[in-house]
Formats: C-alpha cells, sequence, structure tokens
C-alpha cells in the first residue's frame, strides 16, 4: 500500500518534533539524534521523512501489533490520531549496490546510560559507585522481569578503551535481555526471548556468523574456534562503534580522572586494562549519545525540586504551558532553551524550565538504539582482496565490512514521566541495598576471561 520500508506511528509532539529540526546525512554515522547539546548542533537526523497516514490503516496497524508487543509493554498504545508517521529506512536490511557472498548483518544495541551521576546531587552514596543499569538489573530480576541478571555494565561500553568495550558485548551477547539483537538479512536471528527461562542460543548465532568471518579472514580450509568467530565479530562491532562520522575524529580526555567511568558493580577487572582508555572519538555515535545523556547534570534527585517548581508556576499559569514549551514543540526555539540555560540557578521559571526539557532530552538519549549495519565486502571487491592479499602471501586480514551507526527510538519524554523517574529511582537503589550483597556478583571466569584476542589490522 505504501512504498515504505518502516513506518513508526508519530504523535503530533514527534511529527514537529521531526518535522521542523533541520535533517542532515552523515557520512559513516547516518545517525538520527536530536540537535540538543553542545554535540547536538552537529549531531543529526538520518534520511527519515514524516508521512500522513489514514487513520483507518494506523487503526488497524495499531490492533495487528498489539498482540506481538512483550508483556510489559503492552499497557502503550499506537497514537492512532495524528495521521502521521516517521517513515524510516529499514535499517536491519540495508539496500545493496552490489550482491555480497552473504547477506547483510544489523546489530541493535541499547546502550543505557553511560556515566555516574555527581555526588553533589545525590542523597545514596551507592549511586556514585554503581551505575543504574547494574542496579537496575538487581531490582529487574527481583521483579521477575528477567530471569538473570546481565553482566553489561554501560560504563564499560562507552569507555572508549577497546578491551572494556569488548567486555561489555560479549555479556550483551551473554544476556541479551532488550539491550541486543542480532539480525541477518533483516531476520532477526538472536534475541532474547520474553519469558523464557532460557539463554538465547549461541550456538546458533556463531553458526550464522561463521560464514562472515571464514570468508573475510581468508580462513576457508583453517580451523577456527567458536571463541575466535565470537572475538572477530564483537572486534568489527567495536571497530563501528569507535569509527567517527566523516568529521577529525578528535578523540576526548578520558573521564576517568573524574572517577564517573568505572562501575564498581562491572565485573571487568580494571588491572587487567593493557593499554590507556583514550576516550570516545568525539564524533563518533557512542560520544553523541553521551554528550546528550550527560545533560542530566542534576540527577533526577536534584531536578525533582525544579519539576515541582515549574509544576506549581504552570497551576497559577496555565498559559504559559505554551509559551514555555512544556509539550513542545521541539523546534529551533526549544534547542536555544536547553543551550541557553544560565549554569547557576537563579530562581526563575525560565532555569528551572531549561534543566527539566535538558533532562527530558537525556532521558530520550539514554532510552534510545543504536543500530549497526555491517555489510560485506561485495563479491567483486573480495575478489580483488583476494588477488593482492595472495600477492602479499598475506593469511589474515580483518574482516572486510562497510558499517553505518543510526540511532532508533528519539521520542520525547513527557514531562509527567519525571515524578515516574523518581519513584523508580528510589526503587531500584532501596532494591539494590537490600539484595546487591546478596546476589552472587558473577562466576569468578568471568573476571579472568577478559584477555582478548586482538588481530592486527
Ligand atoms: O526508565 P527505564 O530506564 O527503565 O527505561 C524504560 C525502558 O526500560 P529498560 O530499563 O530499558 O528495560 C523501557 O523499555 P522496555 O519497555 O522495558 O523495553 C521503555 O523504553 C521506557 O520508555 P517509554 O516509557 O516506553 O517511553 C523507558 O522508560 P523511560 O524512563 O526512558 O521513560
Ligand atoms: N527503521 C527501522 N528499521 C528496522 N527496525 C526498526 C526500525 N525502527 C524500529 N525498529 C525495530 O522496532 C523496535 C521498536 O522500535 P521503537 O523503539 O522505535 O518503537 P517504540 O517507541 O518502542 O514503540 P512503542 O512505544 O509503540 O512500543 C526497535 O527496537 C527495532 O528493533
Amino acid at each position: 500500500m505504501f512504498d515504505i520500508d518502516f513506518v513508526t506511528p508519530a504523535c503530533s509532539a514527534c511529527y514537529r518534533f521531526h518535522d521542523e529540526l533541520k535533517i542532515s546525512t552523515l557520512p559513516g554515522v547516518s545517525g538520527a539524534l536530536h540537535r540538543c547539546s553542545s554535540s547536538l548542533t552537529d549531531a543529526l537526523f538520518s534520511i527519515q521523512e514524516v508521512v500522513k497516514l489514514p487513520l483507518e490503516f494506523v487503526r488497524q496497524l495499531s490492533i495487528k501489533v498489539q498482540h506481538q508487543r512483550p508483556a510489559w509493554r503492552c499497557d502503550k498504545v499506537m497514537d492512532i490520531y495524528s495521521g502521521c508517521a516517521l517513515c524510516l529506512p529499514n535499517l536491519t536490511s540495508p539496500a545493496l549496490h552490489q550482491p555480497t557472498h552473504t547477506p547483510p548483518l544489523c546489530i541493535e544495541i541499547k546502550p543505557k546510560c553511560g556515566f555516574l551521576p555527581s555526588p553533589k546531587h545525590v542523597s545514596k552514596d551507592i549511586k556514585t559507585k554503581v551505575c543504574r543499569y547494574c542496579m537496575h538489573q538487581h531490582y529487574k530480576v527481583a521483579n521477575g522481569k528477567w530471569k538473570r541478571r546481565s553482566f553489561y555494565c554501560p560504563l564499560d561500553l562507552f569507555s572508549g578503551n577497546r578491551q572494556r568495550m569488548h567486555f561489555a558485548i560479549k555479556h550483551l551477547i551473554e544476556e541479551p535481555q532488550n539491550n541486543f539483537k542480532v539480525f541477518k538479512g533483516g531476520q532477526c536471528i538472536y534475541s532474547s526471548k520474553e519469558g523464557s527461562d532460557e539463554s538465547p542460543d549461541m550456538n546458533s548465532l556463531l553458526h550464522h556468523l561463521r560464514p562472515y568471518f571464514l570468508h573475510a579472514n581468508n580462513r576457508m580450509n583453517c580451523h577456527v574456534t567458536c571463541k575466535a568467530v565470537l572475538n572477530d565479530f564483537i572486534q568489527v562491532l567495536v571497530n563501528a562503534l569507535l569509527s567517527s562520522g566523516g568529521g577529525d575524529g578528535g578523540v576526548v580526555a578520558d573521564r576517568q580522572a573524574e572517577g564517573r567511568s568505572f562501575c564498581e558493580a562491572s565485573i571487568f577487572n580494571k588491572e587487567r586494562i593493557r593499554h590507556g582508555s583514550r576516550g570516545l572519538p568525539t564524533d563518533s555515535v557512542l560520544f553523541r549519545i553521551l554528550q546528550t545523556q550527560m545533560l542530566d547534570t542534576l540527577d533526577i534527585e536534584g531536578l525533582y525540586p525544579l519539576y515541582r517548581q515549574v509544576e506549581q508556576h504552570l497551576q497559577g499559569f496555565p498559559k504559559e504551558r505554551t509559551r514555555l514549551q512544556i509539550e513542545g514543540p521541539y523546534n529551533e526555539a526549544f534547542l536555544e532553551k536547553l543551550q541557553k540555560c544560565p549554569a547557576e540557578d537563579d530562581g526563575s521559571v525560565e532555569y528551572a524550565v531549561a534543566k527539566v526539557h535538558q533532562y527530558r532530552v537525556a532521558m530520550t538519549a539514554k532510552d534510545c538504539s543504536i543500530m549497526v549495519a555491517l555489510v560485506p565486502s561485495s563479491e567483486e571487491e573480495e575478489d580483488n582482496e583476494n588477488l593482492s592479499s595472495q600477492r602479499q602471501l598475506r593469511d589474515f586480514r580483518p574482516p572486510a565490512f562497510s558499517y553505518s551507526a543510526s540511532i532508533l527510538d528519539l521520542d520525547p519524554k513527557p514531562f509527567d514521566s519525571i515524578p515516574r523517574q523518581l519513584r523508580l529511582d528510589q526503587k531500584i537503589v532501596t532494591c539494590y541495598l537490600r539484595t546487591g550483597g546478596a546476589l552472587p556478583k558473577g562466576p569468578v571466569r568471568e573476571k579472568e576471561d577478559c584477555t582478548l584476542l586482538f588481530h592486527p589490522m
């Protein structure tokens, strides 16, 4: 009916959000991050378009997808009244210009929050030591959302240190939950199954991945261990996440000095770091997400009194909702409010609103997903490279993929989600303090098994 790959019905706020921001593309990172922090002036959208859809079509679509939602998302509903949708390319199945031996792979990562809050604003010391994701794991297991705890830690992924990133991705693979999926030729081949007691089948994943790494590494006749396939796969993913978007790719100072980039619950053994972290390249997809997440400078605890101030102001002056853009539109004026926020609280409602807006944008960045598409070299490129590598008598070369990273799920978070955030934060911390010490920290082998194979490039 529609000549589009993927539609995601948008509320009228989203419509404005996406429509009014300048949209452009960036080579390498066909990203889609709203421009809303210092990095936002150059964090850009991918090719996407707002389209109008017949209301009846959206109504039927909504009914059709409702039963496919995970149980914990059954309370969510599609906005069936705006008549608008975002039209996106199908990122799990990128268009190919030339045939390849194997279909493209696409890896979806929901990285979550990559930093610890500043001690200035939090009431519980533990929040400055253990990251929100790791604490939340205990709460999720205690409440039955997941059967097993994941040992993934976002601070490792966002570290910019290859060893730590490798370690983080390995744990995403081991326990993907809703943070990790793999697609091959547009089909999901690896994800956590809702409500299942069993871990996803890693052997099946390796079976799918093997041809990519056999072929790409000229290992046709070699015996390749599962571990080597997994290492190669993770290494390619780390490269894609660290790749720059075509800019100068400057490297930022490691945040280690700030003491906010290591989580005490991570089972990565710091002493094993062989090369110091160089930080994330400034135009990598992870850097952009992290910068936007860090617009949350006050933590929910420091933010909540400002939220209350705004709420009280709106009770007295309901018409101010529009001027203060509480429900959007998320346009240039909105971005200006974020960027021009005074450094210190001057007691004005403008300051409080700007901090609330910053926090909401940070929440979006803490909840977005990255889609990394890996396209194997075309058959022609492979043949040329095979000839040249035979001439050079090389028996190894890194897997040849081209990659792009896009950012998904940039829905604006509503103003009234803030009280829920505070309640959840309290529940997570309370649960962690109650159960944190009781849950096993993970098998000992985890600590020891972080020596990784890095192949020459
Ligand atoms: O609060 P969190 O960190 O649990 O994040 C929620 C996500 O849970 P997660 O921890 O990633 O499993 C949650 O993900 P799931 O539904 O659990 O897959 C949603 O993304 C939710 O956003 P929204 O309310 O649907 O706009 C997310 O809520 P927001 O807080 O981003 O609004
Ligand atoms: N452009 C795309 N290409 C391929 N897959 C996509 C694309 N957009 C979304 N998806 C897939 O759909 C999933 C859900 O998308 P998204 O997170 O944007 O919806 P949502 O906001 O959670 O929807 P709802 O709030 O209605 O439940 C993503 O995790 C991803 O697997």
